[in-house]
């Protein structure tokens, strides 16, 4: 039976720069399958459904809902977000490492649900920074963008819940690190329990 492969949930403001360094990830690891999430929220210029999201409306996504087909999902930012179980499970089952790129709402649920996830919290360098990334971005109405940074303050408290923080200053370096940290935990030993097929000598 093939190993299960392991879940690794990315959360952090908006504007830390999340996307942007899943990409680059998927880049240098292209074994890692990326979740394409649900949402309410309309598409943004350049933004393709399937690709970037999967894109809703609140009734079919209120469907979703009520057939259990989120793994977890949360209403963010006025809109609602939610990671297809089926994908996930799927993934999991054929031992590929599966990325979720998700709020903070979601990875208490995720955590709840699946304790053997790894949890890592994006960073920008400092508040002023993540104001120019949305800035300069250029995705935010004036209201979208106090929103993204009033939630930020309440964001980053809930980083004591993750068991990694990486800091995006200089990206490469950023990348560098969350490619560093799912090298260490494949490597963990809960995780290779199937290399234990030794038995001791003499015994039955
Ligand atoms: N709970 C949950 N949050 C999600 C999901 N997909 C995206 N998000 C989060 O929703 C928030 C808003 O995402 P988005 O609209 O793309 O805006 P951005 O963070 O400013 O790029 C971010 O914190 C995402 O991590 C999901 O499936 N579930
Ligand atoms: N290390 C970095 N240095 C400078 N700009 C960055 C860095 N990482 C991301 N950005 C830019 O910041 C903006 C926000 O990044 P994005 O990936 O959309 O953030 P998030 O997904 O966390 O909301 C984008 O314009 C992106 O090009």
């Amino acid at each position: 039976m093939p190993k299960k492969g392991m879940l690794i949930v990315l959360s952090g403001p908006s504007g830390a720069g999340k996307g942007t360094l899943c990409n680059l990830l998927l880049q240098r690891r292209p074994e890692l399958a990326l979740s394409v999430s649900v949402t309410t929220r309309p598409p943004r210029p350049g933004e393709v459904h399937g690709v970037n999201y999967f894109f809703t409306d609140r009734e079919n996504f209120e469907q979703m809902i009520r057939k259990g087909e989120f793994l977890e999902w949360a209403r963010v930012y006025n809109n609602y977000y939610g990671t297809p179980r089926k994908f996930v499970e799927e993934q999991l089952e054929a031992g590929k490492d599966v990325i979720l790129e998700i709020d903070i709402q979601g990875a208490k649920q995720v955590k709840e649900n699946c304790p053997d996830a790894v949890f890592i919290f994006i960073l920008p360098p400092d508040i002023e920074e993540l104001k120019n990334r949305i800035k300069k971005r250029g995705s935010e109405t004036e209201e979208s963008f106090n929103l993204r940074i009033k939630s930020a303050e309440e964001e980053l408290k809930a980083i004591t819940n993750y068991d990694y923080a990486v800091v995006n200053d200089d990206l490469k370096a950023a990348v560098e690190k969350l490619e560093s940290i799912i090298i260490a935990e494949r490597c963990r030993v809960l995780r290779n329990m199937d290399l234990i097929q030794f038995k001791a000598p003499g015994g039955d």
